[in-house]
């Protein structure tokens, strides 16, 4: 695999860009470069040519999906060697600069005959780097909901450029995008930041909507600022791409980062988004309580509802890690509630055979059943997230309705719902360790002068990804792939689901298992590959 090069132009400005970044050591270059224009329909205004994704082609179906890097634009910058190697923690590390050609295959389940497939570049610390430590002057942001972690990545990105790279002019930004431009920053040192990973929440603030990319931008260049840290979930990474995009054009020597964070774990590609473990772990108090309730009370139903808006995995991981739950309904997964098959005939015979049960419901779980009993409007939130009906509360009044009404037996129901209990704990131990290599890769990418990339792990190994990688879809349960049949198997709740609807939608689009799920970059537009097994 060899280096990219890049040059062309793209519509309304001319990319220039260093021919030869990478080292090829003088052998000769097998790939070839693919640059597209991709199109982006949507909330974007008319028609908005954006900057190309840098595909690699190599032999045996090698593809590289490439990160920007800015010598793609600015020609002629510096690089100075990185100081970490005069380190002494990291000097005697045995090959401690990451291999330029080092990439990570995105599938590792392969038959003997699969073409080599999707890579992503290595994330670590590069041999060169391009900005010198005195030069640089970095911010942070934290944008959307709470997640466990925040405050860990903020702490490992201060003290990653400190402590690695002489960096010593940090800022927070305050309360999210808004904070560019409506608010003071913080100035965060190694003392500030010093134990925030003990602590839940984000000590420089967070918010939902106030995008205005001009104006971030505008608050970027005035402030002089050079490297930007953008910590946040779907929506906060498609600001970030968008603010990239931004720098581009205005040609600013600024590396944009973004650090994936969501307890729903909606973010693809990424093994797990952090914050998540940790969410799981918390979930299980409210379901041991529940349990705890059920088993005590005479016909009792324990219910939990957790968060989860559009992407189950908090409630079917946390229900596959308790086993105390019988039943555990997420979004991806319609279900009903009256007739054979349904939830309270399932219910009834639970209660018959045990006394009790446990039911975990995700808050986007049967939003369509919610909505056809409540007549309901189409809230939304700053950010323009749909504001979900409260699926705990509905159910709950649906099962204590049926009980009385329809049959002879009396139950009992206790409703949990601990909601923002799960995101504003501190994050675990394996959360805090995840938190620290994500913090580590980005500031190391930024050094090295790659932007326009979200970091995270791929089968393990810290990854830099092109943003529309992780913001052109989200992640779900695929309700027909092994890890719901385990959750069923553990539960032994019915599926809801016919058979021959799951075959008929499986026509449409097949389920993302490691050989199937591939896509490849083409005529502009990231299309899936559905290659025939
Ligand atoms: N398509 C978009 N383009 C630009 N900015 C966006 C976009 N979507 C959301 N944002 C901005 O990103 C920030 C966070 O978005 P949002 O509230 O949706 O949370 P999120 O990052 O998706 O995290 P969470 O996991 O909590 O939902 C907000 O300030 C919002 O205005
Ligand atoms: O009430 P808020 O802060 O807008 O956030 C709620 C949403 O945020 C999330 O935790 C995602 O960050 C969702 O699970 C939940 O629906
Ligand atoms: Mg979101």
């Amino acid at each position: 695999m060899h280096s990219v090069s890049n040059s062309g132009s793209i519509v309304g400005f001319k990319v220039s860009g260093n021919n030869n970044r990478g080292n090829c050591n003088g052998r000769k270059p097998l790939v070839k470069v693919t640059h597209r224009s991709r199109v982006v329909m949507g909330s974007v205004p008319a028609v908005k040519v954006l900057a190309q994704p840098k595909v690699v082609r190599g032999d045996h179906g090698y593809v590289l999906e490439d990160v920007p890097h800015l010598t793609d634009y600015i020609s002629h910058l510096p690089t100075y060697p990185n100081p970490l190697q005069d380190h002494p923690a990291y000097a005697v590390v045995k090959q401690y600069f990451v291999d330029t050609d080092d990439t990570i295959a995105q599938k590792i389940v392969v038959h003997a005959n699969s073409p080599r497939g999707t890579h992503f570049r290595r994330a670590g610390p590069r041999q060169k780097v391009y900005f010198k430590s005195d030069d640089v002057h970095a911010c942070i942001v934290t944008c959307g909901g709470l997640c466990p972690g925040l405050n860990t990545v903020i702490r490992e990105i201060v003290g990653s450029l400190h402590d690695m790279y002489g960096v010593t002019r940090i800022e927070g930004i305050e309360g999210g995008y808004k904070g560019f431009y409506s608010r003071n920053t913080i100035s965060l040192t190694p003392k500030v930041v010093n134990g925030i990973h003990k602590r839940g929440g984000t000590i420089i603030g967070t918010s939902r909507g106030g995008y205005d990319n001009k104006k971030i931008v505008n608050s970027i260049e005035d402030r002089g600022i050079n490297q930007v840290y953008i910590i946040g979930g779907d929506g906060t990474q498609k600001g970030a791409s968008a603010i990239y995009e931004e720098v581009r054009r205005r040609g600013l020597n600024v590396a944009v980062v973004g650090i994936p964070k969501t307890i729903d774990n909606d973010i693809p590609v990424i093994d797990q988004s952090f914050g998540f473990d940790t969410a799981v772990e918390e979930a299980q108090r409210a379901i041991n309580a529940a349990h705890v309730e059920a088993e005590s009370n005479e016909n009792c139903i324990g219910l939990v509802k957790l968060m989860g808006r559009n992407s189950g995995f908090i409630a079917m991981h946390a229900t596959l890690a308790s086993r105390d739950v019988d039943c555990c309904l997420i979004p991806e997964s319609s279900f009903y509630l009256e007739g054979p098959g349904g939830l309270f005939e399932y219910i009834e015979k639970r209660i018959k055979e045990n006394g009790h049960m446990v039911i975990v419901v995700a808050e986007g779980a049967g939003q369509d059943l919610v909505a056809e009993s409540l007549r309901t409007n189409d809230d939304k939130d700053a950010s323009g997230n749909k504001l979900l009906n409260d699926v705990g509360l509905w159910l709950s009044q649906k099962i204590k309705g049926h009980f009385k009404k329809q049959t002879e037996m009396e139950i009992n129901l206790k409703y949990i719902d601990p909601t923002y209990m799960i995101r504003a704990v501190p994050s675990n131990a394996s959360d805090n360790v995840y938190c620290t290599l994500l913090a580590q890769s980005a500031v190391h990418g930024a050094m090295a002068g790659y932007t326009g990339f979200t970091v995270g792990p791929v089968h393990g190994r810290e990854c830099y990804l092109p943003f529309y990688r992780i913001t052109e879809k989200q992640n779900k349960v695929v309700i027909t792939d092994r890890m719901w049949a385990r959750m069923l198997s553990s539960t032994n709740q019915p599926s809801f689901i016919n058979t021959k609807d799951i075959i008929e939608s499986d026509m449409d689009e097949a389920p993302p298992t490691q050989l199937q799920d591939d896509r490849v970059v083409d005529n502009g537009f990231v299309t899936k590959e559905t290659t025939v097994c």
